[in-house]
């Protein structure tokens, strides 16, 4: 079955909290024709559907943590040997959110040719995911989860950015270029 995806082309999309990840994929999808899988989405996913599993998710997301990395690698795997056939590459959305997130996907299911880095403002993503969270029904769009989900992202996954900078495979993307007013 994992054969399936081995040679998939595969383009992990990094940023923080609020950053534009989503909208961003939501164009490259427009565009390309990309399949795009959201770890975020994929968990939520989980949690709606009440299971027990879920239930645990819930908990470690409504604190703003990471949720523990084979939960959602394997998700993400099954996702994309789901959609293998139909699709002519993988926008992998919030992953990695640490380096060993990385390292452990490569392992598991290939190397990305590409890493698209969202940049933004941290006031910016603060300001954005607290509109958001007017209307969104994120347990995680509230003032406190915030600034735990961004202490986070510098802490855990702007290394992620440094480590495939090495590799030459990183392209920025700036807020402003989403033609948002925030
Ligand atoms: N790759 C991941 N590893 C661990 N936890 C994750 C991962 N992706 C998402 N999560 C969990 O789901 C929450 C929401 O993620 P996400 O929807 O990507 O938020 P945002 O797009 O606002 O950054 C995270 O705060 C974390 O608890
Ligand atoms: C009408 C309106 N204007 C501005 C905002 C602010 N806003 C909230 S989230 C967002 C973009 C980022 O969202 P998303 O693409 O989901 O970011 P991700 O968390 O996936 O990185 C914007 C512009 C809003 N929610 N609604
Ligand atoms: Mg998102």
């Amino acid at each position: 079955m994992a054969d399936k995806i081995k040679d998939a082309k595969i383009i992990f999309v990094v940023g923080g909290p609020g950053s534009g990840k989503g909208t961003q994929c939501e164009k490259v999808v427009a565009k390309y024709g990309y399949t795009h899988l959201s770890s975020g989405d994929l968990l939520r996913a989980e949690v709606a559907s009440g299971s027990e599993r879920g239930k645990q998710l819930q908990a470690i997301m409504q604190k703003g943590e990471l949720v523990p990395l084979d939960t959602v690698l394997d998700m993400i795997k099954d996702a994309m040997i789901a959609k293998a056939d139909v699709s002519k590459g993988f926008l992998i959305d919030g992953y990695p959110r640490e380096v060993k997130q990385g390292e452990e996907f490569e392992k598991k299911i290939g190397a990305p040719a590409l890493l698209l880095y969202v940049d933004a403002k941290s006031e910016t993503m603060v300001k954005r995911l607290m509109k958001r969270g007017e209307t969104s029904g994120r347990a995680d769009d509230n003032e406190e989860t915030i600034k735990k989900r961004l202490d986070l992202y510098y802490k855990a996954t702007e290394p992620v950015i440094t480590f495939y900078e090495g590799r030459g495979i990183v392209r920025k993307v700036h807020y402003a270029t989403l033609g948002s007013d925030l």
